[in-house]
Order: C-alpha cells, then sequence, then structure tokens
C-alpha cells in the first residue's frame, strides 16, 4: 500500500530523516515511537505530502506519492495533526462535513451521500449528540472524536494521526485508541499513528517502528521492539518489560533511580541558558551558545522570525507562537516553565513592543535566576511600549544577580565565571 524507498528529508540542511525504507500494508495498525526530535512527526509529514522528500521514493498503491493531486490524495489518506486547534467556532457537523469537500463540486454542494457519510462517521465515532454543539466547547476528548470523524468522511484508506492521545486524559486515552482499534478491524482502515506512548502503542499496534535521530532502530511486532536493550540505547532510560496479563502484551515500567545518575553527571555540562531574543536580536549569540555547548532555549518567538528559523535549524527548544500573533497565556506559562529549567537567563539587544513585551514581563518575575542583558544602556531607544519596557529593565538591573553586559563576548565572560 505505502512504500517508502530510501527517504531523506531535512530542514535547512540539517538531515533529519535519513535514509528511511519501510512498507506499510493494507489494513495495518503501526505506531511510529522515539524521542523527541526523532523525527516522527517529519516522517508523517512527507507521507502527506505537506513536506517533500530531498530524496528517495515514496509509493502509495503502486503510484508515486508525487504524482497524486492533493484532491485525488483527500480521497486516499486523510491526516489528524498534531495542532488541532481550530480557527474559527463552526458546529460539530459543519466540521465533520468539511471531510466531504474532496469529494464536492466547485460550488461546494452538499449531496445526499455527504449528508449520509457524515451521519454514519458521527454513529460511528459517537458524536451524533454533539452535532449542534460548538467546537470550542467540546472536552479535549470530544474534539478529538470530532477531528477523527472529520478525517473518516473523507473515507481514507490510510489514517495519518500526529499524537492523538497527547493532552487527554487516561480515560480518553484509551477510548481512542479502542475506537482506531475498532476503526482498523471493521473497516479494515490502515492506521499509521505517532505516539509517546509505549504501553498504549505496545498494547493496540500490531506494528511499532522505533525512530533513532533520524533512522528506524527497530521495526516489529511490540514484543520484538519494546525491549529494554533497545529503549536505553533509545532513550537512554532503564526499563523492565513485563508482561501485561489481560492483554498478554509488553509492559514497560521505569526503573526508579535514574534521576541521581542523571544529577551526578550535572556538574560537568554547562549550564541551560534561556534566551530572550526575537527579531534576529539573538541568532547569533545563540548560535555561538549552541556551538560551544550551552544548552540553549529560547522564546516566546513568532514563527517565520529569524532567530525562531535560528532556534529551528539547531534543533534547540522553543516556545512558538503563529507568525505576528502576540504572546499568548499558554505560550507565556509555557516559556516560564522552559526559564525555571534554565540556569542563567540572557536577553540579547532586542525592542521590546507590545507583542513582545511579555518575554520581559516574565523574566522580570523570576528572582532566582541570574539574568544577563546585552547594551542595557541603550533600552530606552528599543521601548516600544511607552516606558513599559524600560520600568521592568530598570527593577531587574536593580537585582544583585542582573549584570548588564556591552556586547556578546562579555555574555560569554560572564558566563564562565558564573
Ligand atoms: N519547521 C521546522 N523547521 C526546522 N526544524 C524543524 C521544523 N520542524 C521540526 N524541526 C526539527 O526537526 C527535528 C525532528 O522534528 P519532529 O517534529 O519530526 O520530531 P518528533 O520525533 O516528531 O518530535 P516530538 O516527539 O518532540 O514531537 C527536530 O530537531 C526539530 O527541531
Amino acid at each position: 500500500m505505502i512504500e517508502i524507498k530510501n527517504l531523506n528529508f531535512g530542514y535547512y540542511n540539517k538531515a533529519i530523516l535519513k535514509n528511511v525504507s519501510l512498507s506499510i500494508e493494507n489494513k495495518e495498525f503501526i505506531g511510529i515511537i522515539g524521542p523527541n526530535g526523532s523525527g516522527k512527526s517529519t516522517l508523517l509529514k512527507n507521507l502527506s505530502k505537506i513536506l517533500s522528500p530531498e530524496s528517495g521514493l515514496i509509493y502509495l498503491n503502486k503510484r508515486l506519492l508525487n504524482d497524486y493531486s492533493v484532491k485525488e490524495l483527500s480521497r486516499i489518506l486523510s491526516v489528524v495533526p498534531q495542532d488541532t486547534s481550530i480557527q474559527f467556532n463552526f458546529t460539530v457537523y459543519d466540521l465533520i462535513l468539511m471531510g466531504r469537500n474532496p469529494y464536492m463540486d466547485n460550488w461546494g454542494r452538499v449531496t445526499r451521500e455527504d449528508k449520509v457519510i457524515v451521519e454514519e462517521v458521527m454513529e460511528l465515532t459517537d458524536t451524533s449528540k454533539l452535532r449542534d454543539k460548538k467546537v470550542r466547547e467540546l472536552s479535549g476528548g470530544e474534539r478529538q472524536r470530532v477531528i477523527i470523524a472529520r478525517a473518516l468522511a473523507q473515507q481514507p484508506e490510510i489514517l495519518l494521526l500526529d499524537e492523538p492521545t497527547a493532552s487527554l486524559d487516561i480515560n480518553y486515552q484509551q477510548e481512542i485508541f479502542e475506537l482506531l482499534s475498532h476503526l482498523n478491524k471493521t473497516m479494515n482502515l490502515t492506521i499509521l499513528l505517532v505516539s509517546h506512548d509505549l504501553n498504549l502503542t505496545g498494547q493496540y499496534c500490531k506494528r511499532l517502528i522505533l525512530l533513532k535521530d533520524g533512522k528506524i532502530f527497530a521495526a516489529g511486532s511490540p514484543e520484538e521492539v519494546l525491549t529494554p536493550a533497545n529503549i536505553k540505547k533509545v532513550y537512554n532510560t532503564e526499563v523492565k518489560v513485563l508482561n501485561n496479563p489481560i492483554s498478554n502484551k509488553p509492559y514497560v515500567v521505569l526503573i526508579p533511580g535514574k534521576e541521581k545518575k542523571r544529577q551526578r553527571i550535572k556538574p560537568t555540562q554547562k549550564p541551560r541558558v534561556h534566551l530572550i531574543c526575537g527579531g534576529g536580536s539573538g541568532k547569533e549569540l545563540m548560535n555561538t551558545l549552541h556551538q560551544q555547548g550551552y544548552r540553549v532555549s529560547t522564546g516566546v518567538l513568532n514563527q517565520g522570525d529569524s532567530d525562531w528559523e535560528k532556534a529551528m535549524e539547531l534543533g534547540i527548544p522553543v516556545v512558538e507562537i503563529p507568525p505576528f500573533a502576540p504572546i499568548c497565556e499558554k505560550s507565556l506559562k509555557d516559556n516560564v516553565a522552559l526559564i525555571r529549567e534554565s540556569d542563567v537567563i540572557v536577553v540579547a539587544d532586542t525592542p521590546f513592543g507590545y507583542g513582545n513585551i511579555d518575554n520581559l514581563k516574565a523574566i522580570s518575575g523570576i528572582k532566582d535566576k541570574p539574568i544577563i542583558i546585552v547594551n542595557s544602556h541603550n533600552i530606552k531607544e528599543k521601548d516600544y511600549t511607552d516606558g513599559l519596557a524600560n520600568k521592568y529593565w530598570s527593577e531587574m538591573e536593580k537585582r544583585a544577580n542582573c549584570y548588564s553586559v556591552k556586547n556578546e563576548d562579555e555574555v560569554l565572560s560572564y558566563l564562565n565565571k558564573l
């Protein structure tokens, strides 16, 4: 059904998928697992033609994926993406009906058949009772069922899902996996899903593909793939693999005490640096710190910003928001969590406006971490917030653990002293 031959893909010249070859048969239920950044989502995006391989070939039903038009492809393959936030507040019915788009004429006329299929998929996914609700009023689990219903309304042969249970509680996680398993068995749907949950995928998927650094490290039945040796090599984590007596499937259990080992090696590592930047003000420093072995994180940054692009290129953790969007509550919270994991905060020579002032506000509230500020004497020229940035800046400068420096070389010498 799908044949991937020597697939290579990279972002900005950085190789991500390396020589991946894989055959997927009709009616398979496959889990793609692997650590953060191992290339799982990138693989799915290459399969759904969101990204194009640098080299290698992908065949779908013996025809090159590249030769399919978008409409043709969406009648065979549908995708449940990782980010399922819905831009507009549609009703559940209207959202599921959108799955029929690949079958509609140029005027978007809804046929009797479209309506019958929508009813069928609502029945299958137990979403009929939600039909008139607005999508934003749904719980996480309900929303995920609705998104799956929309994907099913496309009447695909293959369903690709990127972490479909990521933010769901244990009850909804199981419900989604049960639903997928049911669809796989009763509708002969081929399913390929990315997940971090070794136990759920081990329980429900018939085959697992374990990725490490963009390569297939192991592939086979859950019993073949979920071994302590594989998990140690790929995740650098000690586990015990037990047998779940109810399902007779492998069950992965963490061995306590791992944290102590981590702490022992920590003193030899360089400090973690969280870099506040934007508009290209931090990319050179980010590069230098990364090259010198500092563990750098950054955010909040707009996607497409040149500092964001640099972070992507280097593969460093970044809290991101859509292009031109102001910092929202969630991104702010994520950024504070990332800052809390760092040892020191560095503020690049960054202008502050109302769109990014919350980055400064966030660090002004974190008093227990050293802060290094580049070129602080110039703040008035970089304050586009009628003095708000200047206020946070002056407050921070009064602290004993705040260092104002003139340039990036001085940042490095301060970091060396810390
Ligand atoms: N749009 C992008 N631009 C640049 N680099 C990217 C982009 N998307 C992902 N990457 C990088 O590619 C690598 C693989 O990312 P990918 O999202 O495929 O990994 P993953 O295994 O799905 O990770 P996770 O489990 O964290 O979701 C990472 O180093 C990531 O930083």
